[in-house]
């Protein structure tokens, strides 16, 4: 058995645009579903999401048949929660809330075997094939994908420092958040953080780091995409099911 190679590391390595779509209902149904729409990838949240470590399981293998690539986030930049979702066959993570070039330091290490890193061994895991995977301690690491979210004041004031870490593939803005810091909760169309997300993006580049977002706002998707932005979701299934849920209702029921 081969490792399996990370398409969506080596596309942003080939400064390939990769679009992608956010999953957070956290069912296996809904993600074999999306996988088969034709995104590039595919976030399983389990930040914001009730979405815990067996049904992240269910969710990689519903959507192992497809080429959209599974970016799993954990709730935390955590060392137990990373090594299990690697050991379960996560190749590429999304930690979320990285302010630090320390804390951007200990995501990468949490991902690497002794001496690199600090992850913990197990010789049977689904990540290794059940075994199967000839070398997999030795060569893992190059087809693992980490990338970091950059969503707070200090996150901001730390950018370049987090992004030239090794060992980090990608630095991903994180709007909702980045507009709470700004003191704009829930309001992400603001000027003043459409401007810091702008301008966070073109730091990104700069930083010679692919840049990453979510938004369902089409305009400012573009606009991301047309500044740099390498890995760009554009939506999401609570999005998707619940606007086109409340449009169909509306079409035949009075507006409650
Ligand atoms: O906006 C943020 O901050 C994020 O990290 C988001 O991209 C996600 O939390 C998204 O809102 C989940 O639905």
């Amino acid at each position: 058995m081969q490792l399996p190679e990370n398409r969506f590391k080596r596309a942003l390595a080939a400064h390939e645009q990769q679009i992608g779509l956010w999953s957070s209902l956290a069912s296996p149904l809904s993600v074999e579903l999306l996988a088969g729409a034709g995104f590039d990838w595919l976030v399983l949240d389990m930040e914001h999401a009730p979405n815990e470590l067996p049904m992240v399981v269910s969710q990689l293998q519903a959507m192992a048949a497809y080429p959209t690539h599974p970016v799993v986030r954990p709730p935390w930049n955590d060392m137990v929660a990373i090594k299990r979702l690697l050991d379960a066959g996560v190749q590429t993570l999304l930690i979320p809330y990285v302010e630090t070039e320390a804390q951007a330091r200990d995501a990468v290490a949490f991902t690497r075997y002794p001496p690199q890193g600090v992850r913990g061994y197990a010789s049977g895991a689904r990540g290794s094939g059940y075994g199967r995977i000839a070398d997999y301690a030795k060569h893992c690491a190059d087809e693992l994908c980490v990338l970091v979210q950059v969503e707070s004041r200090l996150g901001l004031e730390n950018l370049e420092r987090i992004a030239a870490v090794e060992g980090v593939d990608g630095v991903f803005v994180g709007p909702g958040d980045l507009a709470a810091a700004l003191g704009h909760a829930g309001d992400i169309a603001h000027p003043e953080v459409q401007a810091t997300i702008e301008q966070t993006i073109e730091r990104i580049v700069a930083a010679g780091k692919p840049a990453g977002i979510l938004t369902p706002n089409e305009t400012f998707a573009r606009r991301y995409i047309e500044l740099g932005c390498l890995f760009t979701a554009v939506g999401s299934d609570i999005g998707i099911l619940g606007r086109g849920a409340d449009a169909l209702a509306a079409r035949f029921k009075p507006a409650r």
